[in-house]
């Protein structure tokens, strides 16, 4: 069997029951009968001969409701390793981002292009942006893939969690605590820290990742909504334990403070054989968000659509907020439907997974699958001309918007792009175009 048809079988065996759901759920797995010990994390000799470890993705003593750490019981603990050298960083940058002069124009971008044959998930990893300091644990990174190969190395985040947006291609994504299959529509989190591989379910791959190196993303709080709604908790899918007993060199790629370091193991550290706790990996599909919004009149702002969300040291202000834009009904009455026209002292990055997105005009040279706008704090945005005119003059009957899913990465502080960003080839040069045309009416 080839590499890709033994990950697609795997993949495939991966449902829904194969999971343990429920976001921030205290989850408990064992991959081998009896691997768990009970009554206590550390006994004097672990079962069956593991090693026992705790991750801690919070400070110890952080409240309760925010703690997160797991207990892993492995074949070999973490701390058998080699040193790490540094490696190449690739396209990967980190902040502070200091290549360009923040840019208060806005930006948009097509697709990456093709990579080079052999180029896995890690060495697809693209930079565009982003805000905040690694060392401080504040801020936030926007990077995009597009890779063509299986990686057979490992990789960990020290600085932050991955948010994993697949826009092409299903990634099978084997973590320290177990599979996750992530597909077009869903979203992945690799928590901090939590070593994994990206395996292809098809020839390329390409998609987003918010790397965040903040406050571990939560669900955000309902207020008036009720009890449910949004992003419903037991829709998010954590891996339960699966382990690889490999024997010989691995390579492990660790980001530390903005730069890759590489050692290689003389075993797989995937080795955990049994785990438990809240500090843990997960799927959610999108298309599973209950999209609340006007059922009388105007557009309310995209805070309603928050996934899940970044709080900063400032109540209300999130470090970042993850929000879609999933199908929905428009049914307001004497309303501009559309997003509007605004100046936002947030900083909005939007992608597209799939379709066309409302406020913007699709196809060649415009808002594309796989392509990304930035509209930076205060920068002037909204419907462009086209989508101006039409919503103007539409008649107002219900309307299903189910042609797309777009999503944005919206953040307190700016995104300064990357070099390679600024100069891309396929940074759209004349984006400003779209808002040109947008004539007077008003005539006193
Ligand atoms: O398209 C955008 O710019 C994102 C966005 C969507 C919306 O519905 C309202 C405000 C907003 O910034
Ligand atoms: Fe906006």
């Amino acid at each position: 069997m080839s590499g890709i048809e033994e990950t697609r079988k795997i993949a495939a065996g991966l449902t829904e029951g194969s999971y343990s759901p429920g976001f921030g759920n205290e989850h408990s797995s064992e991959a081998e009968p009896g691997a768990l010990p009970h009554g206590r994390n550390s006994p004097q000799r672990a079962p069956l001969g593991l090693y026992a470890e705790q991750l801690s993705g919070s400070a110890f003593t952080e409240p309760r409701a925010h703690n997160h750490r797991s207990w892993l019981y492995r074949i070999r603990p973490s701390a058998a390793h080699p040193p790490f050298v540094r490696i190449d960083n690739g396209n990967v940058r980190s902040a502070p981002f200091t290549e360009t002069t923040p840019d208060p124009n806005r930006l948009r971008w097509n697709p990456l292009p093709e990579p080079a044959p052999g180029t896995d998930w890690l060495a697809g990893l693209w930079t565009l942006g982003g805000n905040g300091d690694v060392t401080q644990r504040a801020g936030m990174a926007i990077h995009l893939y597009h890779a063509n190969a299986s990686m057979d190395r490992v990789f960990g985040d020290a600085d932050g969690e991955l948010l994993i947006v697949p826009e092409h291609g299903e990634l099978l994504l084997r973590t320290e605590l177990g599979l996750l299959v992530a597909r077009p529509g869903e979203v992945a989190l690799i928590p901090r820290g939590v070593r994994f591989r990206v395996e292809l379910l098809e020839e390329t791959a390409r998609g987003y990742v918010c790397e965040n190196y903040g406050q571990p993303f939560r669900l955000p709080d309902l207020g008036p909504i009720g009890a449910n709604g949004l992003a419903n908790a037991r829709d998010f899918l954590a891996p339960v334990a699966a382990y690889e007993d490999v024997e010989g060199p691995v390579q492990v790629v660790n980001k530390f403070c903005g730069n890759l370091w590489a050692a290689t193991y003389d075993h797989s550290p995937l080795d955990v054989v049994a785990w438990h706790g809240n500090h843990t990996p997960y799927v959610y599909d999108l298309r599973r968000f209950n999209v609340i919004g006007s059922i009388s009149y105007d557009h309310p702002d995209p805070s309603i659509f928050t996934v899940l969300t970044s709080p900063s040291d400032t109540p209300g202000v999130a470090g970042v907020d993850f929000v879609v834009f999933a199908p929905r009904w428009l049914v307001g009455e004497d309303t501009f439907r559309p997003p509007y026209f605004h100046r936002n002292v947030m900083s909005e990055y939007m992608g597209l997974i799939e379709g066309a997105y409302d406020a913007k005009t699709a196809g060649e040279g415009g808002f594309v699958p796989g392509g990304g706008s930035l509209h930076n704090m205060m920068s002037a945005h909204g419907p462009d001309r086209e989508t101006f005119d039409k919503a103007s003059a539409a008649e107002l009957k219900p309307q299903k918007i189910d042609d797309g899913l777009a999503f944005m990465f919206e953040t307190r502080w700016p995104v300064t792009a990357t070099a390679q960003a600024a100069t891309a080839d396929h940074l759209q040069s004349s984006y400003d175009d779209v808002w040109q045309g947008l004539e007077r009416h008003f005539r006193p």
